[in-house]
């Protein structure tokens, strides 16, 4: 049995810079057809100077392949004028809460003062991405952080919202009652849960921030993903880490999964009896929604037992070792 993909899309990816760039960037681009880039380097990309450096250095790490990088800004109090500028450059500005995450120190520290900057990016018809989550109690953070979508849902009406990497039931319900709100969602929350990174044995390989929650979230998560839900789409959020920063006391938040997430997802809507879906939730709904058109590339899945590898370079992959039921073919 095979599947045919076209143009998958990665819509939440981290690359990083320099060495580890030239490392893990033509992975992704061996089959996705582009990826929406974060911007959480250091220091972040806040600025069009940056950012066209930025892109540069990612297209010379991939050679030839047929890759589009949609880049982001790291959201900051930034003018209209430099908004204006940076229009045409970008798919959207990335909201981190200060210190919420890997990289976001310089993020906002208040968000009711980050409503100047997101009423300019209404205006002008400029996506919102969100790193949505609050420091409350870590199991709680992002179900915490769906009343602030939900109040800029209301209050920016035309503006368009994107929760990324939802991790909750709780995130899929609200991303029903709103239509300006859309999601991703990563291979590692559709596939595991607490018990995994957690309760038995340690797997800091599966540590990430969100981190992933209960079974009935998952469950929710996979069924909003089979069903291909109009404003849901796949975003990776691999995001690689060296193994010395993840095998260690004070483990790095971020997993893995950019060679080897179309093939596990395969099974997952297989086994829900809707390959079918499997299309619009890892590129046609991003294409429509987002409003892009990327380059055009077909990826081959064949069911056929694949062993995910002990460790690309210096990075070590969600499951490594484990053999799964598809490949790229
Ligand atoms: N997801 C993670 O756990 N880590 C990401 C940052 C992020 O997406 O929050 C990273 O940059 O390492
Ligand atoms: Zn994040
Ligand atoms: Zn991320």
């Amino acid at each position: 049995m095979e599947i045919k993909l076209k143009s998958p899309l990665d819509m939440h990816l981290h690359l990083r810079e320099g060495a580890m760039l030239e490392a893990v960037a033509p992975l992704s681009a061996e089959t996705f057809s582009g990826a929406v880039i974060m911007p959480n380097l250091v220091p972040p990309v806040d600025n069009l100077d940056r950012l066209k450096e930025y892109r540069a250095a990612i297209y010379s790490s991939i050679g030839d392949e047929a890759f589009c990088p949609f880049m982001t800004l790291f959201l900051r109090d930034y003018t209209e004028e430099e908004l204006l500028e940076a229009k045409e450059h970008i798919i959207g500005v990335k909201l981190y809460p200060a210190g919420i995450t890997t990289n976001s120190e310089g993020g906002v520290a208040s968000l009711d003062a980050a409503e100047v900057v997101i009423a300019k990016l209404e205006r002008l018809g400029i996506p919102l991405l969100v790193h949505g989550e609050t420091n409350a109690f870590v199991m709680d953070r992002e179900a915490d952080f769906l009343d602030v979508y939900e109040r800029w849902a209301q209050k920016f009406p035309k503006l368009m919202i994107v929760m990324e990497h939802i991790t909750t039931a709780a995130a899929v319900r609200l991303l029903d009652r709103f239509e300006n709100l859309h999601a991703t969602v990563t291979v590692q929350h559709l596939l595991i849960t607490l018990d995994d990174v957690a309760g038995g044995m340690l797997d800091p390989h599966l540590f990430c921030k969100p981190i992933a929650k209960r079974p009935e979230d998952r469950e929710a998560l996979v069924n909003a993903a089979v069903n291909a839900h109009p404003r849901l789409s796949f975003g990776s959020d691999s995001a690689p880490h060296p193994l010395s920063k993840k095998e260690c006391c004070g483990c790095a938040a971020g997993v893995f999964t950019a060679p080897i997430g179309l093939q596990l997802m395969a099974e997952m809507f297989e086994a829900h009896g809707k390959l079918d879906n499997y299309q619009a939730f890892v590129s046609d709904n991003a294409c429509r929604n987002y409003k892009i058109t990327p380059p055009e590339k077909e990826v081959t899945l064949v069911k056929k037992p694949f062993t995910i590898p002990k460790a690309y370079g210096d990075v070590v992959p969600m499951w490594a070792g484990r053999e799964i039921p598809w490949s790229i073919g």
